[in-house]
């Protein structure tokens, strides 16, 4: 594996070859901050966390840190593998990556660059439109995010709406214009009354097609990501609740629910533990075809070394004190 460690932070944040990095991991050291701990300013604000982030406070409550002195580079269309011994800190980094540290746990030392920009100072605003379009977290308790009592369309479908970012457009509200004509006199209003009924009748009908347009539009884009995750009858899945799905099929909705916002990095922890040898094979190949169809770049977390080994184009290894440098 390429040694890196000396190597000069914008050399780490820009390859000799002109690549760009999309995350790199600096110095990064995770410690339980403590509740309530305030450096002179409020708890997570902004330039608390900017002060722990350039290193000049710490807000480590006086244990020994998590992790500490994590470093590692991701470049655009990845997987990158990310092992190491249980307890040693790899779900605490994919957490600080994605902004979704436990209260009490923090960033105490280091940076996290995305895109060239150190996003440890982010605010929760900022780290929610990350999330949104940017950085996508499968974590290991996801499969109880599913509701055993909605269908996988329900769920999907408020997904989407809840990204906003291939959310089918609202034409229902505009449909809502058409009945809001202006208040005229009544007088000219008898007069225009056929005319306008008219144009309401027709703006109408041509709303509802629109609205029909999304519907149909939104129910092809489900069906499409359906069949990317390798679902062959995607109807059939949509119409079912999780309860009536295997293990593995409701692994591949919730990918299928990560993806339909299009993000750039995807980072799965412990996509594959709760899978027979079947499922993991296909989950792992699954990553490798959605890395090409969606341009993705992959943070994969396992201890599966075989398969991080069949499908990762490089390994990194955390020590079990919490250290890892590429
Ligand atoms: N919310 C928390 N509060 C206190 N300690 C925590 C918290 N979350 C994790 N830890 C501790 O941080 C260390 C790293 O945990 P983490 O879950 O990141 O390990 P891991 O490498 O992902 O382990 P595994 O492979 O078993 O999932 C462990 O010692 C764990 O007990």
């Amino acid at each position: 594996m390429e040694d890196r460690t000396d190597m000069g932070r914008n050399d780490m944040l820009e390859r000799v070859d002109g690549r760009k990095s999309l995350l790199h991991v600096e110095h990064l050291e995770i410690g339980r901050t403590g509740a309530g701990i305030a450096i002179g300013k409020g708890k997570g604000s902004d330039a608390s966390r900017k002060s722990e982030a350039n290193g000049e406070t710490t807000r480590n409550s006086g244990h020994q840190p998590l992790l500490r002195d994590v470093s590692f580079t991701i470049y655009p269309g990845e997987i990158v593998a990310l092992t190491g011994p249980s307890g040693c800190g790899k779900s605490l980094t994919a957490h600080a990556i994605a902004g979704m540290l436990e209260p009490g746990i923090g960033v105490t030392k280091g940076h996290i660059y995305y895109n060239g920009e150190d996003i440890v100072p982010f605010h929760e605003r900022r780290w929610q439109r990350l999330r949104r379009e940017d950085i996508a977290l499968l974590i290991q308790q996801s499969l109880s995010g599913l509701n055993p009592i909605r269908t996988v369309r329900t769920q999907l479908t408020d997904t989407l709406r809840l990204h906003g970012r291939r959310q089918m457009p609202h034409v229902q509200k505009g449909a809502g214009h058409a009945n809001a004509a202006p208040s005229l006199a009544a007088p000219r209003q008898a007069a225009l009354q056929g005319p306008l009924s008219r144009i309401r009748q027709t703006i109408s009908r041509v709303a509802e097609m629109a609205g029909g347009r999304a519907m149909q539009s939104q129910e092809a884009y489900l069906h499409a990501l359906l069949s990317k995750v390798g679902f062959a009858d995607p109807e059939r899945i949509l119409s079912s609740y999780p309860f009536e799905l295997s293990g593995g099929m409701c692994q591949r909705v919730l990918l299928a629910a990560m993806l339909s916002s299009g993000p750039r990095l995807f980072i799965a922890d412990e996509p594959t533990t709760a899978l027979d040898v079947i499922n993991r094979d296909k989950v792992l190949a699954l990553l490798q075809q959605l890395r090409e169809d969606f341009n993705l770049t992959i943070l994969l977390i396992s201890h599966d070394r075989q398969g991080i080994g069949r499908v990762a184009d490089r390994v990194l290894e955390m020590s079990p004190e919490g250290r890892m440098h590429e």
